[in-house]
């Protein structure tokens, strides 16, 4: 099921003795949120491994900073020095915030306005747009992976491409060009983060970016709404994952719940307002011979707020191959002298 959220229990075998079972009501979760008197959730959004069990610090050590505009400074010792903790913030955390970076605030919040009007379109007036094919251009659901997920995510999602090749749902009719504007914009943030991640490991400054074929490179604006949960310690956001590619930068509506797995721990992330937070993805993992690592990270959520995430995953070209680089699986066991 790729294209809407299923509620219920999940389906079983026909028998002679018994009816089959009704269909499956279509719905999205937001709508099932606001289903008169829910106190529960149904079974099939039922997390067995419920979040809430394993150990969560809000840790006295701060998610590491970059400040965009030192990174891209004229002045050489700032930009080393950016690009120093850049490479540590890789390393320790494979998370960072990123400041300062340019993209105006109202363009910001524009995006998750237009994201939240079609998220919360009725089911009916999504359908048409969306296939169900991996690669598909627009896609919206609830679950994680949905193809093989028994049970459901709380949360609503549009997953939409907008390099090589930009797409757009054309409700609500601003979307197009919020999208345009708004990918645009952050693919330039994203190169300059990836030309500082690529000097940080001690290659040249455009190596990554242009052997990943920059003019094919994916991009996609990957939108999250979690509804408020009457029972939250049984549903999950978003199960625990790493994420494809080299960098996503994601903006949320200042409503917490993003965790972030650091020294065996679970530590919940409050974004700076205005800022992007940034994670490296698998392919800078594999491409630093796992010098810096692809974080696991999830989404919990919460019984008041709608939170809205929107995560804009930058990735190679589909056909480029990806491999560790020569220069740094030579100095395994000798690492080149990057620490600050
Ligand atoms: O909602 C969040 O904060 C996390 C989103 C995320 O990890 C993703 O879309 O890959
Ligand atoms: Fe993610």
């Amino acid at each position: 099921m790729a294209a809407t959220a299923l509620t219920g229990s999940p389906p079983s075998q026909p028998s002679l003795t018994h009816p089959p079972p009704p269909p499956r009501k279509l719905t999205t979760v937001k709508a099932l949120s606001e289903s008169p008197g829910l106190s529960s959730i149904p079974s099939i959004y039922t997390f067995l491994k419920q979040p809430y069990h394993e150990p969560v610090s809000d840790t006295e050590e701060p998610i590491p900073t970059i400040d965009f505009s030192l990174l891209t400074s004229s002045l050489p010792d700032e930009r080393s020095k950016t690009i120093r903790e850049l490479g540590k913030a890789c390393r320790d955390w494979g998370f960072f915030m990123v400041t300062n970076h340019g993209v105006p605030e109202r363009m910001m919040k524009a995006i998750i306005e237009a994201c939240r009007e079609f998220l919360e379109l009725p089911e009916e007036e999504k359908r048409g747009i969306s296939g169900k094919h991996v690669l598909d251009p627009i896609r919206f659901g609830t679950s994680f992976n949905e193809s093989v997920d028994e049970i459901l995510c709380w949360r609503d999602y549009v997953k939409i491409f907008q390099h090589p090749e930009f797409h757009s749902p054309n409700k609500p009719p601003s979307f197009r060009e919020i999208a345009l504007e708004y990918s645009k914009r952050v693919r330039l943030v994203a190169r300059e983060i990836i030309r500082g991640i690529s000097e940080s490991l001690g290659l040249e400054k455009d190596y990554i970016y242009e052997t990943l074929n920059p003019e094919n490179s994916l991009q996609l604006i990957a939108a999250n709404l979690y509804p408020p949960c009457p029972q939250l310690e049984l549903a999950m956001g978003l199960p625990p994952h790493s994420d494809h590619g080299l960098l996503t930068l994601l903006i949320q509506n200042q409503i917490g719940g993003l965790q972030v797995q650091h020294k065996g721990k679970w530590v919940n992330i409050d974004p700076i307002p205005n800022s992007f937070l940034a994670n490296i993805g698998d392919h800078i993992e594999i491409l630093s011979n796992g010098k810096y690592k692809s974080v696991l990270h999830r989404a919990v959520v919460n019984n008041r707020d709608v939170r809205i995430s929107i995560a804009v995953p930058h990735g190679p070209a589909l056909d480029a191959i990806v491999s560790p680089d020569s220069k740094l699986v030579e100095n395994v066991g000798n690492p080149p002298a990057m620490e600050l």
